[in-house]
Parts: C-alpha cells; sequence; structure tokens
C-alpha cells in the first residue's frame, strides 16, 4: 500500500485527516518567492531555471510541510513549445500570438518538437524528486486542451472565452486541430513529466465551466478522457487529478467518464453538494474559498472546519477551490493548515 497521504487518498482510502497542498502555493503572497523570482529577472525565466524553479516548488514545503508539491511552471508553456510567442504583461497577464486560421495552424510544431523548449521543466522535475522530503508527494501538471486554447485563440486570458467559441462555431475543422494537437502534446508532455519523476499529474481545466451541452462532453470530457486513457496505458499505476472548473452540474460523473482518480472541486458547490454529487465516485480535492487566506480569522477556521466535516467519510483532499491570490497572508496558510491537522 502506499504510504503518502496524498496517494492513499487518491487510491480511495478515507484518512482520519485529509492530506493538503494549495494551488499556487509557490507564489506572490511569500516574500521568499518574490525574492528568488526577483534573482531569476522574471516569471518565464524562473520556469525556465530548474535549480530557481524547484527553490520555488520547496518553499512552501518548508514553511507549511504540506503533503504536496506541484511543479513551479505554467499551463502557457506547452502552446510556447508548439512556436506561439508567449511573454507576461505585469499587472495584466499573459500575452500569445494567436492561433486562429489554418495558416497560423500550419506553423505550429508537433507532439514530437516540443521536448528541446521543455527540457528544463524535466529538470526541475528530477531536481524535485530528488529533494522532496520523503513523505510529500510530487505533482506534474498541464492545461487541459481547452482551456490552454482559449489563450491560444484569444492571444490572452478572456472572461468569456468568446474568441475561442467564435472559432468553434465558424471555423469547426481549424478548432478542432488545435484541440487535437494540444491533446497529443499534452500526453507527451506529461508523459515526460512522470519519466523525470512526477508521481501525479493534474489537469487544469480552467474554463470548463464556459464549455455547454454538447461542447462540455466533446471538449471538456473527451480529451480528458483520451489523456488519461493514453497515460494509464503508459504508466497503469499513475494516479490522474482532474480540475474541470466551475463545472457545476458537469462535475457529476466526471470520474467515471474520464477515468480520473481525483476531481478537484472549486468554490461555486457547496462541500455538501461536492460529497453527495462527485466523491462517491471517488476522491475529491478541494474546496475552500481563496479569499479566507487574505481575510484569515474565525471565519477561516470555521470554514476549514466545515470543508474537512463535509468531506470526512470519503476520499478528500484539502486544497483551495482556486489559486491563492498574491494579497494572502502567510500567517493565514499556516491557520488553515494547523486548522486541518489539529482540529
Ligand atoms: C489559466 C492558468 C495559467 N496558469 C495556470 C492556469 C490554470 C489554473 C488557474 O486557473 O489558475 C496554472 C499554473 N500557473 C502556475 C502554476 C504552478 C503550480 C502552482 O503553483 O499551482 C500552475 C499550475 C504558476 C503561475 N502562473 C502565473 C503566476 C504568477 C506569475 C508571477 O510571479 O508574476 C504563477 C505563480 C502567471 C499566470 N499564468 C496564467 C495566468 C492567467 C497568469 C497570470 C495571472 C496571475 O498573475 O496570477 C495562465
Amino acid at each position: 500500500m502506499a504510504e503518502k497521504t496524498i496517494l492513499r487518498a487518491l487510491n480511495g482510502e478515507v484518512l482520519p485527516t485529509p492530506p493538503v497542498w494549495m494551488m499556487r502555493q509557490a507564489g506572490r503572497y511569500l516574500p521568499e518567492y518574490r525574492a528568488t523570482r526577483a534573482q531569476a529577472g522574471d516569471f518565464l525565466s524562473l520556469c525556465y531555471n530548474p535549480e530557481l524553479a524547484a527553490e520555488v516548488t520547496l518553499q512552501p514545503i518548508r514553511r507549511y510541510g504540506f503533503d504536496a508539491a506541484i511543479l513551479f511552471a505554467d499551463i502557457l508553456l506547452l502552446p510556447q513549445a508548439l512556436g506561439a510567442d508567449l511573454w507576461f504583461v505585469t499587472g495584466e497577464g499573459p500575452r500569445l500570438s494567436t492561433t486562429t486560421t489554418p495558416a497560423d495552424f500550419a506553423k505550429l510544431k508537433t507532439k514530437d518538437d516540443i521536448h528541446d523548449t521543455l527540457a528544463p521543466i524535466y529538470e526541475t522535475v528530477g531536481i524535485l524528486s530528488r529533494e522532496l522530503p520523503n513523505e510529500t508527494t510530487l505533482i506534474g501538471f498541464a492545461g487541459a486542451p481547452w482551456t490552454v486554447a482559449t489563450y491560444m485563440i484569444a492571444g490572452q486570458g478572456t472572461k468569456d472565452q468568446g474568441p475561442a467559441h467564435a472559432l468553434k462555431s465558424q471555423d469547426r475543422e481549424t478548432f478542432s486541430k488545435i484541440i487535437d494537437l494540444l491533446t497529443v502534446s499534452t500526453i507527451e508532455y506529461l508523459s515526460k513529466q512522470v519519466e523525470a519523476g512526477a508521481e501525479v499529474v493534474k489537469l487544469f481545466d480552467s474554463w470548463a465551466g464556459s464549455l455547454k451541452g454538447d461542447d462540455f462532453q466533446d471538449f471538456a470530457v473527451e480529451p480528458t478522457r483520451k489523456i488519461i486513457a493514453e497515460l494509464k496505458a503508459r504508466f497503469p499505476q499513475l494516479p490522474v487529478i482532474a480540475f474541470p472548473r466551475e463545472a457545476g452540474e458537469g462535475y457529476i460523473g466526471f470520474h467515471e467518464k474520464t477515468g480520473a482518480d481525483c476531481v478537484a472541486l472549486d468554490n461555486s458547490i457547496t462541500p455538501e453538494w461536492g460529497a453527495a454529487n462527485v466523491q462517491i465516485a471517488g476522491c475529491v480535492q478541494g474546496n475552500l474559498a481563496p479569499h479566507h487566506m487574505v481575510t484569515g480569522g474565525q471565519a477561516l477556521v470555521d470554514e476549514t472546519r466545515h470543508v474537512v466535516e463535509a468531506f470526512k467519510n470519503g476520499p478528500h483532499i484539502f486544497n483551495l477551490g482556486h489559486g491563492i491570490t498574491p494579497d494572502a497572508d502567510p500567517e493565514n496558510v499556516a491557520l488553515m493548515v494547523e486548522t486541518i491537522r489539529n482540529g
């Protein structure tokens, strides 16, 4: 039987205390992260510097003793490896060269040509698998194809993913080709992470909630199912976490439809709803609202206890419902961890 708490929960075990980690746990709310990022120069230079990327991954483990470390990288490194230009505008977010026409698509590389660009990421994974404490699980990740496609098509983050929805209806062929290229490339990218030492992988589908009806099946469920099926063919023991953020009713049956071992829940659903409708099918991860890491106090303690209590009868990994924000207070994170572990 697996020893590490995260692997035990992913294997379906119900633990007396849920293991815990946080999305974006290595991030700007930590002064030591800001210092290392300044040393690297900027965010992308940090992602591609294996020593420093490993250092920021380890910082929250040292501070809080989280049960898992997530590789420090970004979901947009894959489109960059496929040939898109990528840069970050401070205070605004990512920008990419757009892929919207057959000619744009034809310029992209193939799934077999991504590894030169991504080699430093695999090196970071290798360093982490050697340096992490024995009890800490190493999580690799990628964006799910739909979410990554929304950025490639719009060239930036969008509120409603309008440009991706438009391409989907106006040039279905090009849109589908982008999704398919991302699907096969993600399989190769995650396989290399696993070979380098990732013990679990997570697929971030941050914009799954904007896919409705058949689109949710075709572009959130199906690419995720294909990626998981091929990864499990290659690595039969590999646990996979899927995060179809704001899927709502779409969360129901997501384990069975995709083969995910764990489904991560966001804050748009209550823990009770998640337990009754999603955890019945397997492990869930979540779902404390990230604002508690800013506001703290008794509400943080009460809500942390509420989440633990609601999920206590099934396999559960404690996490936030989305990434911790830069304005969070590191003391509040300590209070959350203390509350989970000591009641
Ligand atoms: C949509 C998306 C992106 N990146 C990611 C998603 C999906 C999850 C989600 O919905 O949050 C995922 C991601 N981004 C990052 C990680 C590393 C692992 C982790 O800490 O969870 C992961 C898993 C680091 C990061 N990725 C980014 C930062 C902040 C960069 C900085 O230091 O300035 C970090 C730590 C930048 C980023 N990267 C992206 C955006 C939109 C931004 C800008 C927004 C922001 O500033 O928070 C794309």
